[in-house]
């Protein structure tokens, strides 16, 4: 399918699927062109400073709130909530292998996206706006064939397939996001996930989820010295065209708030805005696009040169949370160790692995996950150690072999029980082993002491 699409982050854009939709010169006529409904989705506070503010304007065939009482619905693995005893505490090392792909689905079986998402860690919680949720899906049935919609009033969600493209149809048009892309869908945009390929032949879909609870939306992260250009480019971001049907049938948004799910059902189908105009739209990212920055000279650059995507906390430089890749790259330090060094971070890293290799750990396998809480030791295993100790640096090498990232945050990161729970078959019990092997540094025995002439304090 090719889907055209509305360049420019942060863009004010308009667009209608059918000329002469789209109101011009104010947002809501006595009556809209078509007769239309005029509804407003807010994406900031009403009067938020207008560089932030976000806010869209759309006309469609009935008004959203055209639908039945709200019913709870029960989810077996979406967790919200890590505050109190909702999360378990974890200092160590951690690692999971991929979920396992899910077989083809016959005819209406199947787990759908959002059924197929599964709570792996997070922080703070969904109802007091702080905090954030990270969540891995597999699923191998659409949303679409069932008249199933989403709708997340709980934050953002930044989408990244790791198997099988996706076909994310939203409010404000579709996107095709495949391996390599990402995707984010902002709080309350009506959305529905399947698998680009459908019918025959058609795969089942895996890849990671961040969910903020923040009221604030991701953006690019700033360039600071690197200058006007490079790192994520604001054209590079692609958002949807106008798009809609008029299709008659029950139809179910299931909505989350506060960590609970409902369902609300509708006689028709809630893709129905003709035209839209504003500055709150789904966008997508292709990560190849990236323009890397790093050192030309000597020594390992800080990752936060890899910056995606980023949600500012009030404490200057200290994100609540960063979306930063690790893509195929020339490394040309000199004299320098050019994997991650050894490290403890004052923030929680989750990392997962989206094709390829990683340059820091041979164990590392696409579709997998791993954590270091804020605090916790950890560094390249020790093939990747003893492998870069005796690299030629005198030569740039070109990382051919993969494209990581990490999901950074201030906030410590708590676990569900599903990623907690060691007898799962993703839960790495060896994970913490990749550095035994790493060899003690041995001083020479002859070793001159530096001499401070002072002897050791005695106590009385
Ligand atoms: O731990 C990791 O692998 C992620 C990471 C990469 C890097 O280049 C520097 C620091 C860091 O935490
Ligand atoms: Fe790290």
């Amino acid at each position: 399918m090719r889907l055209r699409y509305l360049s420019g982050f942060g863009g004010h854009f308009e667009s209608e699927a059918v000329p002469g939709a789209l109101p011009r010169g104010q947002n809501s006529p006595q009556l809209v062109p078509f007769a239309l409904y005029a509804e407003q989705l807010s994406g900031t506070a009403f009067t938020a400073p207008r560089s932030i503010n976000r806010r869209v304007w759309m006309y469609r065939l009935d008004p959203s709130v055209k639908h039945s009482r709200h019913l709870p619905r029960a989810h077996a693995a979406l967790q919200s909530d890590f505050t109190g005893t909702a999360g378990i505490v974890a200092a160590d090392q951690l690692r999971w292998r991929p979920l396992p792909l899910l077989p083809g689905a016959v005819g209406g079986e199947g787990v759908d996206w959002l059924d197929g998402l599964v709570t792996m860690c997070g922080a703070g919680s969904a109802e007091s706006k702080e905090g954030l949720a990270i969540h891995l899906y597999a699923f191998n049935a659409g949303m679409r064939a069932r008249r199933r919609a989403f709708s997340n009033a709980d934050g953002d969600l930044l989408i990244v397939p790791q198997h099988g493209a996706l076909l994310v149809t939203t409010e404000l048009g579709r996107l095709e996001v495949e391996p390599g892309e990402v995707v984010v869908v902002q709080r309350n945009i009506t959305f529905a996930v399947d698998a680009a390929v459908c019918g025959e032949g058609a795969s089942s879909c895996r890849g990671y989820v961040l969910e903020t609870f923040y009221a604030a939306h991701l953006a690019p992260a700033e360039r600071g010295p690197v200058g006007a250009n490079g790192l994520a480019e604001e054209r590079d971001f692609l958002h949807p065209t106008a798009w809609y049907e008029d299709i008659t049938g029950a139809h179910v948004v299931t909505v989350k708030t506060g960590g609970r799910l409902f369902e609300r059902a509708r006689s028709h189908s809630p893709f129905d805005v003709v035209a839209w105009h504003g500055n709150y739209a789904p966008f997508k990212y292709d990560l190849a696009r990236f323009r890397a920055v790093n050192s030309v000279t000597v020594d390992h650059t800080d990752p936060s040169v890899f910056t995606v995507l980023t949600l500012p906390s009030a404490e200057p430089g200290s994100a609540a949370v960063d979306f930063a890749i690790f893509p195929p790259r020339w490394m040309c330090a000199e004299r320098t160790f050019r994997p991650p060094y050894f490290h403890r971070n004052c923030m929680a890293e989750f990392m997962g692995l989206i094709h390829g290799g990683y340059d820091a750990k041979v164990g590392f396998v696409a579709g997998g996950s791993s954590l270091h809480n804020i605090g916790t030791p950890h560094g390249p295993d020790e093939a990747s150690y003893r492998a870069a100790i005796e690299a030629d640096t005198s030569t740039p090498a070109k990382f051919a072999g993969g494209t990581a990232f990490m999901f950074e945050t201030r906030a410590p990161l708590r676990l569900s029980g599903f990623a907690a729970d060691e007898g799962t078959a993703i839960f790495d019990t060896e994970y913490r082993n990749c550095w035994d092997g790493l060899p003690r540094a041995v001083l020479p025995a002859n070793l001159e002491h530096m001499e401070d002439g002072a002897e050791p304090p005695r106590c009385a």
